[in-house]
Formats: structure tokens, C-alpha cells, sequence
């Protein structure tokens, strides 16, 4: 298998420098001045600083390098990916594409996997998502992760090639499972990130995993996912590492709001969007997702911290 990562932010290192472990891979970076730097220093000093970028990644920004591999990972903001998949479809037919990004698209409401379908209906896709912080994955620490393909033998497959001592890979043929899982995760994180931000405590939070884990089933019922599927790594592992972790951008984020802080606008914090998506999917859907609707409310500044734990609580009171 020729690999061949798209996106040169902290995941795509991160994943190209695990894989190199296995043989030879690409990374494509979109930046002509980033990817020399990254060839200069063989490090990603922006996004992934401190881990060495081994011999055996080879790093570009010419697009036409991705077109001699099989198997592409594509790692770019989930916002973006629509418009980097139109951009390149006439290179990414016929081959393999992983998803690797974390979010709902806002102009179509669709997930990462569903989008590659659908953009480059001649390649194979999955997804690969689960509880992985790029850093670990880079240190070659444990992890566990997600790979989602409708066509089993693919995915069975790409199982074997993208795992590695440390990276262990779990598959599914439930693609709408695993995509919903990693994007509803961040809205969450979010949430409970302001709840600890604003001093509400641990409980609290514990609280906002649960009915955030609710709020995920009852869309994934609604769009057919597998209610294994969103207990397994990709929805229930990735809520657990996200909501309790603050090397979470999204937890982060969320910190920030509850504690009334400024927050770096260039940070990529997938949740923020994605929030913003559940809102349509939620109206069309007849759904009620109250955790999704404060995120927004709160992520957009129209509700203020002080009055979201007050928005959640004063609901009426129902079964479980
Ligand atoms: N960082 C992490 O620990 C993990 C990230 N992810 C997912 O990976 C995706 C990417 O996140 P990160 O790499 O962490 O973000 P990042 O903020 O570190 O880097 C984003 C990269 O995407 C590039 N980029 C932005 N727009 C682009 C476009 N239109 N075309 C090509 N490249 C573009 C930027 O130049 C940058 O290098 C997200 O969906 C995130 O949820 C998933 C698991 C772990
Ligand atoms: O997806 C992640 C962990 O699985 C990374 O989370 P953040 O995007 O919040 O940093």
C-alpha cells in the first residue's frame, strides 16, 4: 500500500509519523513555505512541535505527489474538507480515502464519510476517528481507534495496513455511526468545558456526558447509526477522552467561555460548527438537543455561561 496523508496540521503529522513505522509514507501539506520548513527542520514546529519527522515521510506541497499513492488519509478541518475534496476529485478517483476529520459539514449537514461518497463516488471510503490526541498518537503511545468502511473488505484491509504496535484499529461497516460519534463528541466537550470553567464541578459534568451521550443516540437513531457503534470508541471512548482532558481544543474552548477568557481565534475547534449544524439537523428532524443548542447559543456569544446551566436546568422534568 502506497499511503499518502492530505493536510499537514497536528493530526496529519501526527498519523504519518506513526504509520512511517510500517513503510513510506507522504504528506501534503498546502502551504509551499510550511512543507519547506518541514522538510528544513523535519519537524512540524507550528502544529506538532518536539517530534521528529522520521526518513521515511516524505513531505510536499505539490498536490500531483498524492497522485502515484493508493491509499489516502485526509486530515484537513472538517469545514474544509467539501471544498478541498471538489478541488482534487480528478486525482482522488479510484483510490482509497480515510477521512480522518471530526465534524459535520454546515452548508449540507453531512459527515465526513458520507461526503467522500458522495464528492468521489469512484474511490473507497472510510473513516478513521476515536479518543486519540495527536501528540500521543506522535509519541507512538497506545491507542485505540475507529476505522469505518461500508465495503468490508476494504476495511478489513485498511485495518491491517494502518495498524501499528502502538495503533491498534477497531473496524465497522457503519460509516453514519462513527462519523456522528467523533463530530457530536466536540459539542459536547465544549459543554463541559464551560461547566468547569465556570466552576459548576465534576458532577455537573458527569451529568453533560450522560445527556450529551443521549443527545448523540437520539440523532444517531434518527440518521441510522448503530447504537454499538456510539458506544464503542468513536462516540462513547471520544466523549470520555475529549470531556475530561484539557488538551482538548474544544475543551479548551469551552474553559474559556465559562471562565470569561479570550480565546485564540486561529485554534481549530470543530465543535463550534458542528453545534451550529446539529441546530438545522435537529429543527428538520423534529429533535429536541438541548447540550447541542446551548453549545451554540454559547460558541455564537447569544447566551452568556451564567445563564446556560439555568437554560439546561429549568427544563421540565422528565423519565430518563
Ligand atoms: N489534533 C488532534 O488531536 C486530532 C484531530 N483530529 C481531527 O483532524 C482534523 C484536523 O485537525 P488538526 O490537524 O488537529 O488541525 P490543525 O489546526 O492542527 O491543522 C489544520 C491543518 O489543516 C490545514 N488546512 C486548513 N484548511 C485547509 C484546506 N482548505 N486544504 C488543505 N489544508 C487545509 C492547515 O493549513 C493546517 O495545517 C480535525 O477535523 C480534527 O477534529 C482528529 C483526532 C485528533
Ligand atoms: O479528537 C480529538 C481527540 O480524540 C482531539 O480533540 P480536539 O479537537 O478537541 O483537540
Amino acid at each position: 500500500m502506497k499511503i499518502g496523508v492530505a493536510g499537514a496540521g497536528a493530526f496529519g503529522t501526527a498519523l504519518a509519523v506513526a504509520l512511517s513505522s510500517n513503510g513510506p509514507v507522504t504528506l501534503w501539506a498546502r502551504d509551499r513555505d510550511q512543507s519547506r520548513d518541514m522538510q528544513n527542520h523535519r519537524e512540524n514546529r507550528r502544529r506538532l512541535p518536539d517530534v521528529a519527522l522520521g526518513p521515511n515521510i516524505s513531505i510536499t506541497s505539490d498536490i500531483e505527489s498524492l497522485s502515484a499513492l493508493d491509499t489516502i488519509l485526509v486530515a484537513v478541518p472538517a469545514q474544509t474538507l467539501r471544498g478541498w475534496l471538489t478541488e482534487h476529485r480528478a486525482l482522488l478517483g479510484g483510490k482509497r480515502l480515510v477521512s480522518c476529520s471530526k465534524g459535520i459539514d454546515l452548508e449540507t449537514l453531512k459527515g465526513t464519510g458520507a461526503q467522500l461518497a458522495e464528492l468521489v463516488p469512484d474511490a473507497s471510503a472510510a473513516v478513521l476517528t476515536g479518543p486519540s490526541f495527536a501528540v500521543d498518537i506522535a509519541r507512538h503511545l497506545p491507542t485505540a481507534l475507529t476505522l469505518a468502511c461500508a465495503d468490508a473488505d476494504d476495511g478489513e484491509y485498511l485495518q491491517s495496513c494502518l495498524s501499528t504496535p502502538a495503533l491498534r484499529l477497531y473496524r465497522t461497516t457503519d460509516v453514519i455511526g462513527a462519523e456522528l460519534g467523533g463530530a457530536l463528541k466536540n459539542v459536547i466537550a465544549i459543554a463541559c468545558g464551560v461547566c468547569i470553567g465556570a466552576g459548576y464541578g465534576e458532577s455537573a459534568r458527569a451529568a453533560l456526558m450522560t445527556r450529551g451521550f443521549a443527545e448523540m443516540r437520539r440523532l444517531g437513531d434518527v440518521l441510522g447509526a448503530q447504537p454499538e457503534t456510539l458506544a464503542g470508541l468513536s462516540g462513547f471512548g471520544d466523549l470520555a477522552l475529549t470531556c475530561t482532558s484539557d488538551k482538548s481544543r474544544n475543551y479548551r474552548f469551552g474553559l474559556s467561555i465559562g471562565r470569561n477568557e479570550p480565546f485564540d481565534p486561529s485554534t481549530t475547534v470543530e465543535g463550534a460548527a458542528t453545534a451550529a449544524a446539529l441546530i438545522k439537523l435537529a429543527r428538520h428532524h423534529d429533535l429536541d438537543l438541548p447540550i447541542s443548542t446551548v453549545v451554540h447559543a454559547l460558541a455564537t456569544k447569544e447566551m452568556a455561561p451564567e445563564t446556560a446551566l439555568g437554560a439546561l436546568l429549568s427544563r421540565p422534568l422528565k423519565e430518563e
